[in-house]
């Protein structure tokens, strides 16, 4: 027999046997947008983010409505406060806040659409923080974990069907859990922030709300996880699981990948991903420039993650990714 004996190409010679042997496939169902909700009317570019606005109430319901067109699942909502904000971030369990109205808006117009909200503390706070500090600046945990039940049972009152922790304060998953069921809302969706990195890739989103003024040089090191570490994102993410989240999440996502496949393999839980804002900003920033092919890295980057584990992906490119996919349908 001559060389090469085997010839793993033969099955990828042909457009039909590449797609019979595809692994992995994205589909609209796999994406969740994130969006930005500030109290204007008019909507805003966010500078950093080319294509992503700080949404008024109107765009946001049209936004919605395309979302709910391309078949994306739900939407992720980030509120942007342009005062009330406090050394406690009160303004956060308003029952009648950005978040809780934007919230109410969705359900009424579009019931269909899964509505997300952000449980943290960071849009409402004078410091930036994602929780109370003490005099010394340190975010102090239990404290947080109290603020934090009383946002999220605001969130499920108005209407949200899944709520999501992104502080990584400990014992916060139980502690929502258990207001919830209390209180009723059984079937409100915990979707947990278990391995949330102290990223630089959150740059872009800290301009998008208006908390990197705030944060000033301050950092989140005392809460958010090294990047160094991947063991420790398994321990995360298994006591989320017990303490009752029914979807965990790993965040930044390209450079995390070997921590969505090992929470994948260890748990298989519903696992999702949060490509950021610096992932999306670095995408854009060099399709716009012509240095790479925009579109076609957006659609790989976000094929990688869901072929290392995730189930899901919040990124800003949903929609246009949801209309690509749909393009190369056709
Ligand atoms: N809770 C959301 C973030 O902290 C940042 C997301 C991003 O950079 O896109
Ligand atoms: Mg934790």
């Amino acid at each position: 027999m001559g060389y090469p004996s085997t010839r793993p190409r033969r099955m990828r010679r042909d457009d039909f046997s590449r797609r019979l042997m595809r692994e992995t496939r994205l589909a609209a169902d796999d994406l969740i947008y994130p969006v930005f909700v500030h109290e204007h009317a008019q909507s805003v570019d966010v500078g950093s983010m080319p294509g992503i606005r700080r949404l008024g109430m109107d765009d946001l319901l049209r936004t919605a409505e395309q979302a709910v067109a391309l078949k994306v699942p739900a939407l992720a909502l980030f509120p942007v406060l342009s005062g009330d904000k406090s050394l406690d971030g009160r303004e956060a369990w308003n029952p009648d806040g950005l978040a809780q109205s934007a919230v109410r808006a969705l359900k009424q117009r579009f019931p269909e659409l899964g509505v997300i909200t952000d449980v943290a503390l960071d849009p409402y706070t004078s410091h930036g923080q994602d929780g109370l500090v003490d005099a010394s600046g340190y975010v102090l945990n239990d404290e947080t974990v109290e603020a934090l039940v009383r946002q999220a049972l605001s969130h499920a009152e108005a209407g949200a069907d899944v709520v999501a922790p992104s502080d990584m304060m400990d014992g916060r998953i139980g502690a929502i859990r258990e207001a919830l069921e209390q209180a009723g809302h059984i079937h409100t969706r915990i979707l947990a922030y278990s391995a949330k990195y102290a990223s630089s890739f959150y740059g872009p989103f800290r301009d998008a709300v208006g908390s990197a003024a705030n944060l000033g040089k301050g950092n989140k090191y005392t809460y958010q996880m090294d990047p160094a570490n991947s063991d420790e994102a398994l321990r995360e993410v298994e006591l989320d699981l017990q303490e009752g989240a029914d979807m965990v999440m790993v965040k930044p996502g390209l450079p995390y990948l070997d921590i969505v496949r090992r929470v994948k393999e260890r748990f298989g839980a519903p696992t999702f991903v949060y490509q950021v804002s610096g992932e999306y900003a670095m995408l854009k920033a060099a399709g716009e420039r012509g240095w790479i092919d925009g579109c076609a890295c957006a659609l790989e980057a976000l094929r990688c993650i869901k072929r290392a584990g995730a189930d899901g992906i919040l990124t800003y490119f949903a929609l246009d990714a949801a209309t690509w996919l749909k393009e190369e349908a056709a």
